[in-house]
C-alpha cells in the first residue's frame, strides 16, 4: 500500500576524503533547523568513529550503517536502514524525525544513493531527494579534482557547494578554485565555511518542492542564468585559446530555453530517449517546463539515467513562461542533447550563449 504521508526529504552530504564533512556535521546537528533530522553516517572501517563523534556531541538521533562503501556494495543496507528507521524511530506511532541527512564516505558516488532513493520500490515512495551538498577543501580541492574523478563528480552533481578551510587557503588558490568550479558546476550556490560555520537552513529545502508551507525558490534551484553566463565565458576563453577548465574538459554545463509549450506525450518520450541513450553521462538535469494544457509548470530533475517523476508546481516563479532546462554532463556535448530536444518542439531551442 502506498504511504499517505508526504515523502521525507533527504539531504546527501558528500565531499572528498578529509574535506571536512564530519566537522561540519557535528556543527550542523546542534542547530534547531536540524533538530528533527535523523543522521545516517557511513564510514569505512570496523570502528564507526564518526558515529561516536556525532553521537557524543548532540542529542540527535544517529544511525550508523554497516561498514563498507555506500557507493558500491551496500545499497541493500541503505534500503534496509531507510525502511527500518521509520518504525525504529517512532514513539506511539509518531515518527520522531522529519528529514534525513546521509553523510557519505569520501569516495562515494552520490548518484548511487540518489538512484536508491528514487527507484527502489521500498523507499522511493517514502523519501525524496532534497539536495546534494558537497564539501570541498579549498586548500587541497584542486588536487582532489585533478586526481580523483569521484571528487569532480561530487562537485558537478551538487545543489550546494560548501568550501571548507578558507583559513588554510591563499587568495590565489581561492581564485583558481572558483574559476574551476565555474566550469564544473556554475549554478550551485557556494558558501565558504570557516571552521564549518554555516546556517543549516542554507542547506535545506534545495529542491523544487515546498516543505512546511515554504514556497520553493525555483528560480534559484534552476539558476539557468549561471549556465548561460558560463557558456559565454567558456566560449570567449576558447576564442582566446586559454581554457582554464582544461582538466575538466569532459564536464560540460549548458542550458536551453524552448519558447513553445511541449506536448506531454513528447516529454515522456524525450525522457525515455535521453535516459536510454546518454543517461549515465548526464550528471544532473533540471528543468522547468511549459507543458501543453497546463497553466503551471512541471519541474523535472534527474541524476544520470534516473528521473524524478515530473512535479507540478503551484505557480510560475516569474513572467518567463518558457521551458528552461539545464544540464551538467560528462563527455556529452551540448549539440548531442540539443539534437534530442528536437523531438520536443519544432523550432530549434534558443541558443542562449550566442555562437
Ligand atoms: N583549519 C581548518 N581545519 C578544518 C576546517 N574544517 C575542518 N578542518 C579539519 O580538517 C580535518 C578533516 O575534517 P573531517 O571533518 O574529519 O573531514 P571528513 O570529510 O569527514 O573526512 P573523512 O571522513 O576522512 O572523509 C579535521 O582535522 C578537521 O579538524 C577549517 O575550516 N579549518
Amino acid at each position: 500500500m502506498r504511504p499517505t504521508h508526504p515523502p521525507i526529504p533527504v539531504t546527501i552530504l558528500s565531499g572528498f576524503l578529509g574535506a571536512g564533512k564530519t566537522t561540519l556535521l557535528n556543527q550542523l546537528v546542534s542547530q534547531p533547523d536540524l533538530a528533527d533530522a535523523l543522521v545516517i553516517i557511513n564510514e569505512f572501517g570496523e570502528i564507526p568513529l564518526d558515529h561516536m563523534l556525532v553521537a557524543h556531541s548532540t542529542e540527535n538521533m544517529v544511525m550508523e550503517m554497516s561498514s563498507g562503501c555506500l557507493c558500491c556494495n551496500i545499497r541493500g543496507d541503505l534500503v534496509k536502514t531507510l525502511r527500518d528507521i521509520t518504525w525504529r524511530f517512532s514513539r506511539q506511532g509518531q515518527r520522531q524525525f522529519r528529514r534525513v541527512l546521509i553523510e557519505t564516505t569520501g569516495l562515494a558516488d552520490p548518484a548511487s544513493i540518489v538512484h536508491t532513493l528514487m527507484t527502489h520500490s521500498q523507499v522511493a515512495d517514502r523519501y525524496r531527494l532534497d539536495g546534494i551538498v558537497t564539501v570541498l577543501d579549498m586548500a587541497t580541492g584542486q588536487h582532489s579534482l585533478d586526481h580523483h574523478s569521484e571528487a569532480v563528480k561530487q562537485a558537478a552533481m551538487a545543489d550546494c557547494l560548501l568550501l571548507a578551510k578558507p583559513d588554510l587557503t591563499t587568495a590565489e588558490q581561492r581564485t583558481d578554485l572558483y574559476r574551476r568550479l565555474d566550469g564544473i558546476n556554475p549554478a550551485a550556490p557556494r558558501w565558504e565555511i570557516d571552521h564549518s560555520h554555516i546556517d543549516a537552513a542554507k542547506l535545506l529545502d534545495l529542491g523544487p518542492f515546498s516543505t512546511s508551507g515554504k514556497v520553493p525558490d525555483v528560480e534559484q534551484w534552476l539558476n539557468e542564468e549561471a549556465y548561460a553566463e558560463h557558456e559565454t565565458h567558456h566560449h570567449e576563453e576558447h576564442h582566446h585559446d586559454h581554457d582554464i577548465n582544461r582538466h575538466d574538459d569532459h564536464i560540460k554545463a549548458f542550458c536551453f530555453a524552448i519558447d513553445t509549450p511541449i506536448p506531454e506525450d513528447r516529454l515522456t518520450a524525450w525522457i525515455d530517449e535521453l535516459t536510454a541513450f546518454i543517461g549515465s553521462n548526464i550528471l544532473r538535469v533540471k528543468g522547468l517546463l511549459n507543458v501543453e494544457g497546463r497553466e503551471h509548470p512541471l519541474a523535472i530533475h534527474g541524476v544520470q539515467h534516473v528521473f524524478h517523476p515530473p512535479t507540478p508546481l503551484p505557480a510560475w516563479p516569474s513572467d518567463d513562461h518558457r521551458s528552461r532546462l539545464v544540464f551538467i554532463t560528462r563527455d556529452i556535448d551540448r549539440e548531442v542533447v540539443e539534437e534530442t530536444l528536437r523531438s520536443l518542439h519544432h523550432p530549434m531551442p534558443d541558443r542562449r550563449d550566442g555562437p
